[in-house]
């Protein structure tokens, strides 16, 4: 292998990174990574780093599952790939719908693969269109989502995400696509306990749907647990509430559980978790571990029914619709989950052992708030702390203080994502209680350096 300059340079010669202004990356020099063993990960130049971030938020097996591969290597071997269009399907696709259908909530028997949890929401939106067009109500056309949802890089996935930023690049949203306020309790819920605020903060759909127009609103979409927008865990009575409002007004629910699904939270899905019946569900990231791109919809009873007894053909799909070779890598992730009981131990065991072992983190003099759902969770850095969580005081955004704690993360032999100041993990599933130890012992050296940096910068 070429050495880490070499490589640099080249990447900096032909790569476009997603989401990343080339210029400045090539200042910085990128970081090569070359292999993965757990929950750990080495670079080019040997640094072992801990994976708090499961690659992203995908890897939920770890690295060096040697099953996957063999499956993967023996498919290919077989049926490299064919395709599900003309009359045609694949054994492990088969076998994988089969499958998804178990392990979904109930009322799911049907999906609809994709190659990404992008190309998934694109799906949903087709699809939700097609649903009303034949139940004849074609001027249900719009989907309400939320501000800072992240949906995906497609025309369709950015427009339903919130992010103002990607909005801004390609004129998006695309039509039919409108946004409210988030749950988010920090941000909005001063004077309000979390169950006011949850009941408040799903109060901003209805009025929406009203400003709409309920006959003209197709769906709600939502993710069970914001991830990209920095891990915004809803109060526990908002999605009773979503889902009650969506019910008043026959609007469908699709959860997009890319993140959440597969076991992130200590179930299945979140939807469980969180109360929510939806009509539609979004896949990608865990189905596979990371290890091959899949993704897909699981389609409810509601829309399926329609869909198959009246809709004739449904004209939308893509070339790796069904991948064998990607379902054959799924086939092994989930068969990896339910036989070492992952989902369980991440339940009843290290999902517990990890929320107390990171609340511990709040008494640290940078951290405000600290919160956690099974295996993703949030810190927030402060100026200063205040009597409250809604009175803290905040550094200035510009000074891009998550980024200086990110810093020394890699520095520290460890990866957290920065949501603005917002410090979050979304590790590996497979965790001991004795690397979650080791985890947050890293997180607080970090936080410890980052504290003695901000103060000799004279920022605190
Ligand atoms: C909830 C959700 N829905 C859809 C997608 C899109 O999936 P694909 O990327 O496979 O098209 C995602 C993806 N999530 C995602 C993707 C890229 C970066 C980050 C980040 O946290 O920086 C998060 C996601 O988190």
């Amino acid at each position: 292998m070429d050495d880490t300059k070499t490589m640099q340079a080249s990447d900096h010669a032909h790569y476009l990174h997603p989401f990343t202004d080339h210029k400045a990356l090539g200042e910085r020099g990128v970081r090569v990574m070359v292999r993965g063993e757990g929950i750990y990960l080495w670079d080019s130049e040997g640094k072992k780093i801990l994976d708090g971030m499961s690659g992203l938020w995908c890897v939920n097996l770890g690295y060096g599952r040697h099953s996957i591969s063999k499956a993967v290597f023996e498919q290919m071997e077989t049926l490299p790939f064919y395709n599900s269009f003309f009359n045609t399907t694949n054994v492990p696709a088969v076998k994988l719908a089969e499958k998804l259908a178990r392990i979904a909530p109930p009322g799911f028997e049907h999906v609809f693969f994709t190659g990404s949890g992008s190309e998934a929401n694109d799906t949903n939106v087709r699809m939700v269109r097609r649903y009303w067009d034949l139940k004849g109500q074609p001027q249900r056309h719009t989907i309400i989502s939320r501000f800072n949802a992240y949906h995906g890089s497609t025309m369709a996935g950015a427009s339903l995400g919130g992010m103002e930023g990607m909005h801004a690049q390609g004129g998006l949203p695309i039509p039919g696509i409108v946004h409210i306020r988030q749950p988010n309790y920090l941000e909005a819920g001063r004077g309000m306990s979390e169950d006011e605020f949850g009941i408040e903060a799903a109060s901003w759909l209805e009025e929406k749907i009203l400003d709409v127009g309920p006959e003209k609103v197709a769906a709600f979409i939502g993710e069970p647990i914001q991830g990209a927008g920095g891990v915004v865990i809803p109060p526990s009575t908002y999605w009773p509430e979503i889902q009650r409002i969506c019910d008043k007004y026959g609007i469908l629910i699709i959860a997009d559980e890319v993140i959440t699904g597969f076991g992130r939270t200590g179930q299945m899905f979140a939807s469980e978790l969180f109360g929510i019946k939806p009509d539609l569900i979004t896949f990608a990231k865990g189905v596979t571990s990371g290890y091959i791109p899949l993704g897909g919809v699981l389609v409810g009873e509601r829309v399926a029914e329609v869909l198959i007894g009246q809709g004739g053909e449904f004209a939308h799909g893509f070339t790796y619709s069904g991948h064998p070779v990607a379902c054959a890598a799924a086939l092994e992730s989930i068969r990896i989950l339910e036989e070492e009981k992952i989902v369980q131990r991440v339940r009843e065991d290290t999902g517990p052992y990890l929320a107390q072992r990171f609340a511990t983190l709040s008494d640290h003099p940078l951290v405000g708030y600290a919160n956690s759902c099974g295996f993703v969770a949030g810190l927030n850095l402060v100026r200063r702390k205040g009597p409250t969580i809604h009175g803290h005081e905040y550094f200035d955004p510009k000074l891009e203080v998550g980024m200086v704690c990110r810093g020394y993360m890699f520095n520290n032999g460890m990866i957290m994502r920065a949501v603005g100041d917002r410090m979050i993990i979304a590790p590996p599933l497979i965790m001991t209680r004795g690397q979650i130890d080791e985890m947050v012992a890293l997180i607080r050296r970090c936080l410890d350096d980052t504290y003695a940096d901000l103060k000799q910068r004279g920022w605190m």
